[in-house]
C-alpha cells in the first residue's frame, strides 16, 4: 500500500473533485430556480395549492440533500482491472450531458461497495482503491491500497486517522472508512431482525445509522411513505448522534427514546429503579389485562335506577350475561361498551315491560312493539340509565385506568395478584400532577391498546394532552420568567444550560402546532404524532437496555418487524433491561425468525484502555470475548487514590489537567448520579463547562469522549442494579486517556492492576 499524496495525484484529484463541486453547484442553482418557480405559481385552485405544496416539499428537501453533503462529498476511487475508474461520495451525481454521466456514484450504490469490500484475497476487480482526503472543496492527500495479488495491503491508515482524529461531542458518519464486517451488515439484504452483538466501540451506533441511510436510499418510496424509526436510551445520546443521517443527505427520520413514543405525553416523572423493573415486566400485560376487565362490573344484587318515566330494575345475571356476550365480541374495552349497553339496555327494558303485567292466556307482554320500543328508547335517552351502565363499563382513557390503579390498593391486588405485596406498593402513588416516567409510558401504550378507539374517549385523551401541553408551557413560561428574572451578565453554564432547556421546549411545542396545521408533513413528523403509526423499519440502539414492555411498543409500531437492533448484553443497567440472551429478548416476538451478526473490532479503544476494560468484562461474564482493538495510544490509564472529602476538587483539578494536555477534545467525569451535582457545580467554577461534561454513567451510554475520569468506580458499582456493568460502561467511553479517582484504599479489584498517574500529587 502506498500512501501520501505525490504532487500529481493530488493535482488531479483536485481537478476532478473541482468539477464535481461545479456541478454540485449546478444541481443546487437548479433546484432552488424550480422551487422558487413553484412557490411563485399563482392562480391555483384548492387542489392546486395543495399539489404546490407537495411539490416544493419535495424541492425543499432535495435541496438540502445537497446542502447536506458539501463536506467530504468524494472520499473514495475505484481502478477496476478492466482501467474503468470510479469516483464514490456521498451522493450520486451525474454530468450535465445528455449522456448523463455519472461523476460521483453514491456510497450505497452496488457500484459503490467494492470500496469497502474489496479485500487482497478477494479484490472484487479492483486494482487499486485510493482513498481521497479533502478539506472543504480542497484535496489535503490520498492514499492508495494496490491489489497486485502480491501482499495483504497493510494497516488502514485512513481509518486509524479518523479513529484517532479528537472527538467534538457529536457523532460523525463513517461513510469514509467503513470496514467489511460493518459493510457486509449496512447492506445485509436480510429483511426481518437483524441483531448486531457487539462490545463497546465496535461500531454498532455507526452501522446501525448507516444501514438506516442504505435502507433508505435502497427502499426510499417505501420508506417515505412509512418512515423509518431510530430509537435510543436517552435525549443526550439522541443528540449525540443526531448529525449523522442528514451528514449522509438523509432527513424524514423519526429519533426517539421509547420515553417520547406516546403522543402527548412527557415522561418526566422520576421513578423508583425497583418500580421501573416491575413496570418493565412482560407480565405488566396481564396485569393491565386484569385491570382493564376488573371495570367491567356486575352487580352484587338488583338495583334499581330511577329515571323521569319510573323505574328500571338492574338485574346482575341480565348483566353477567350483557359482559359475557361484550367480552367475547373480542372487541377492545371502549368499543365493547356499546355491546355491553345495548345487552344491559334490552334486558331493562323486559324488566320496564313486565312491570305492565303479562297476558294471562299466552304470558305475553300487554304492550304492542312500538310501546316497547318507546320504553327502549326513553332508557337509552336517560342520563340516569346512562350513569349507571357507565359506572359498570365505563369508557377509559389510558391515562385515567393507570391512575385509578396506581391510587388503589385493592385495585392493584385484583389485577396483579403475582406480584408481592412489596412490588405492588412500589407502584402505588399519589393523585399528582407528576404526570408519567418513562415506564409508565410502554403501559401506557398498552392500556391503549386494551382499551381501543372510541370517538368519545379520543376527544377526552385529547383534551387530557392538551391540558397536559397547556401546563407544561405554563410550566417552561415560569422557567423562562425564572431565567430571564434571575438573568445576570455573567451567569454560568448551569444557569444557561436550564435556560435553554426552557427555550428548548417551547420551540418544540410550537413547532408540533406548526406541523399539525400542514398535511405536507413527511412520514416522520405524522408517525411522531401518531400512536398507531405502522414505521418501515426500526432501528434500536443500545437496545439491551429496554424492557419486556418497551419491545412491545417497538414490535407494534413495526408489523413488518423490518429492524436493526444493535447493542451489547454485557453492558445492560436499566433496571429493566436484558440479563438474558438475544433471543430471550425476541423470541416473544419473532420466535428464533432473526438474524444475528458480530461485530468484533473496537474503533474507539486504545488496546490499553480495552485490556483493562476486558478485567472487567472477564468479571461479568467469563464466556465474554472482548472486541480487539484496532489501535494503541502511549497513554497509560491510571488511578489515584483521594480522600473521600477530596474526591470532587481532586477530579475537577484532573479535568483542568486533561483540558491543559490537548487543546482541542471532550473531557468526561463520569460518577455516581449523587455526585454528579458537586462534580458539574466544581467543574463550571473552573470555567471548564465548555470542555468537560460531568455525567452519570446512564446518560453516558453510547457516548464517548478523547479524555475519561471516572469518579467514585465503588460508588458507581454500587450504585448500579448490575454491579459492574455500570462501571464496564464508564471504563469504555475513552478514545485516548483513561483516569480512575477512587476514594477507598483499593478501587473494585480489576483496576487494583492500574498504577498511579506518572505525577502523582492531584
Ligand atoms: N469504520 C469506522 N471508521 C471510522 N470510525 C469508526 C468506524 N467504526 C466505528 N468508528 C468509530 O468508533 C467509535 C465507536 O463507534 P460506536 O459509537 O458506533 O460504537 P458502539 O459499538 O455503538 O459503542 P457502544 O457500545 O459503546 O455504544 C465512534 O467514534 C465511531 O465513529
Amino acid at each position: 500500500m502506498s500512501t501520501g499524496g505525490r504532487a500529481g495525484d493530488l493535482t488531479g484529484e483536485q481537478a476532478y473533485l473541482t468539477r464535481l463541486y461545479g456541478r454540485l453547484d449546478e444541481l443546487r442553482a437548479e433546484a432552488g430556480a424550480r422551487l422558487e418557480g413553484v412557490l411563485a405559481a399563482t392562480g391555483l385552485g384548492h387542489q392546486g395549492l395543495a399539489e404546490r405544496d407537495v411539490a416544493a416539499d419535495e424541492l425543499a428537501r432535495r435541496a438540502a440533500r445537497l446542502d447536506a453533503v458539501e463536506n467530504g462529498l468524494c472520499f473514495g476511487r475505484l481502478d477496476m482491472d478492466d482501467d474503468e475508474r470510479r469516483y464514490v461520495g456521498r451522493m450520486g451525481i451525474l454530468d450535465g450531458s445528455a449522456d448523463f454521466e455519472p461523476l460521483l456514484i453514491d456510497w450505497r450504490a452496488p457500484a459503490a461497495r467494492p470500496f469497502y469490500a474489496a479485500t487482497a484475497r478477494s479484490t472484487e476487480g479492483v486494482r487499486r482503491r485510493r482513498h481521497i482526503r479533502t478539506s472543504g472543496r480542497r484535496v489535503t492527500g490520498v492514499l492508495d491500497e494496490e491489489f497486485d495479488g502480491l501482499a495483504e495491503p497493510a494497516g488502514d491508515a485512513a481509518l486509524l486517522a479518523a479513529v484517532d482524529a479528537a472527538r467534538t461531542g457529536r457523532m460523525s458518519d463513517i461513510v469514509a472508512t467503513i470496514q467489511k464486517e460493518q459493510d457486509d451488515i449496512i447492506r445485509s439484504p436480510h429483511t426481518g431482525v437483524l441483531v448486531v452483538q457487539g462490545g463497546p466501540g465496535t461500531g454498532k451506533t455507526a452501522v446501525a445509522l448507516h444501514r438506516a441511510a442504505y435502507l433508505l436510499y435502497t427502499q426510499r418510496e417505501r420508506l417515505a411513505r412509512s418512515g423509518v424509526l431510530i430509537v435510543g436510551p436517552n435525549t443526550t445520546f439522541l443528540r449525540y448522534i443526531g448529525d449523522v443521517l442528514p451528514s449522509l443527505g438523509e432527513s424524514g427520520v423519526l429519533l426517539a427514546t421509547v420515553g417520547e413514543l406516546y403522543p402527548g405525553v412527557r415522561a418526566r416523572r422520576p421513578e423508583a429503579p425497583a418500580a421501573a423493573e416491575v413496570k418493565g415486566r412482560a407480565a405488566m400485560a396481564d396485569v393491565l389485562a386484569a385491570a382493564v376487565r376488573d371495570r367491567q362490573e356486575v352487580p352484587d344484587a338488583p338495583f334499581d335506577i330511577v329515571y323521569d318515566e319510573g323505574t328500571a330494575r338492574l338485574d346482575p345475571g341480565d348483566c353477567a350475561e350483557a359482559r359475557r356476550v361484550a367480552r367475547e365480541s373480542g372487541l377492545p374495552h371502549n368499543q365493547a361498551a356499546a355491546v355491553f349497553r345495548e345487552l344491559a339496555l334490552a334486558a331493562l327494558a323486559r324488566g320496564v315491560a313486565a312491570q305492565f303485567g303479562q297476558d294471562v292466556l299466552d304470558g305475553s307482554s300487554l304492550l304492542t312493539a312500538e310501546d316497547l320500543e318507546i320504553i327502549a328508547a326513553d332508557l337509552a335517552a336517560s342520563p340516569e340509565v346512562s350513569a349507571a351502565l357507565d359506572a359498570l363499563w365505563p369508557r377509559l382513557t389510558p391515562q385515567r385506568l393507570l391512575r385509578e390503579l396506581y391510587v388503589s390498593p385493592e385495585r392493584l391486588a385484583a389485577a396483579a395478584p403475582g406480584l408481592t405485596a412489596e412490588e405492588r406498593a412500589g407502584l402505588l402513588r399519589p393523585l399528582d400532577r407528576l404526570g408519567w416516567s418513562v415506564a409508565d409510558v410502554p403501559l401506557l401504550d398498552e392500556a391503549a391498546e386494551l382499551l381501543g378507539d372510541d370517538p368519545a374517549v379520543l376527544r377526552a385523551a385529547e383534551e387530557e394532552a392538551a391540558a397536559e401541553r397547556a401546563e407544561r408551557l405554563a410550566l417552561a413560561g415560569e422557567a423562562l420568567d425564572i431565567a430571564y428574572g434571575s438573568r445576570t451578565t455573567d451567569f454560568d453554564d448551569g444557569e444557561e444550560a436550564e435556560q435553554l432547556a426552557a427555550f428548548d421546549l417551547i420551540d418544540a411545542e410550537r413547532l408540533a402546532e406548526r406541523q399539525a396545521e400542514r398535511d405536507t408533513r413527511d412520514a416522520a413528523e405524522r408517525a411522531a404524532a401518531d400512536r398507531t403509526w405502522a414505521f418501515g423499519h426500526v432501528v434500536v440502539d443500545e437496545a439491551q437496555e429496554l424492557s419486556a414492555m418497551a419491545w412491545r411498543v417497538l414490535m407494534r409500531r413495526c408489523p413488518a418487524r423490518s429492524m436493526t437492533v444493535v447493542g451489547d448484553i454485557a453492558q445492560t443497567g436499566a433496571p429493566g433491561g436484558s440479563r438474558g440472551s438475544w433471543a430471550d429478548v425476541l423470541g416473544p416476538h419473532v420466535g428464533s425468525r432473526f438474524r444475528r451478526a458480530e461485530l468484533t473490532v473496537n474503533y474507539r479503544l486504545p488496546a490499553r484502555i480495552a485490556a483493562v476494560a476486558a478485567a472487567v468484562l472477564h468479571r461479568i461474564d467469563p464466556a465474554a470475548r472482548p472486541p480487539r482493538a484496532v489501535r494503541d495510544t502511549p497513554a497509560e490509564p491510571w488511578r489515584l487514590a483521594v480522600p473521600r472529602e477530596e474526591l470532587v476538587a481532586a477530579a475537577v483539578r484532573r479535568a483542568a489537567r486533561e483540558c491543559a494536555g490537548s487543546p482541542e477534545g471532550r473531557v468526561a467525569v463520569l460518577a455516581p448520579a449523587a455526585l454528579v451535582p458537586a462534580l458539574a457545580a466544581g467543574a463550571a467554577a473552573a470555567g471548564l463547562a465548555d470542555r468537560v461534561d460531568v455525567l452519570d454513567v446512564g446518560r453516558a451510554k453510547g457516548l464517548e469522549f478523547d479524555s475519561v475520569l471516572v469518579a467514585d468506580p465503588d460508588g458507581i458499582a454500587a450504585a448500579s442494579p448490575r454491579g459492574l456493568n455500570d462501571l464496564y460502561v464508564a471504563l469504555t467511553r475513552a478514545t485516548q486517556r483513561l483516569g480512575v479517582l477512587h476514594t477507598g484504599r483499593t478501587p473494585p479489584e480489576p483496576l487494583a492492576l492500574l498504577r498511579p498517574p506518572a505525577a502523582a500529587a492531584g
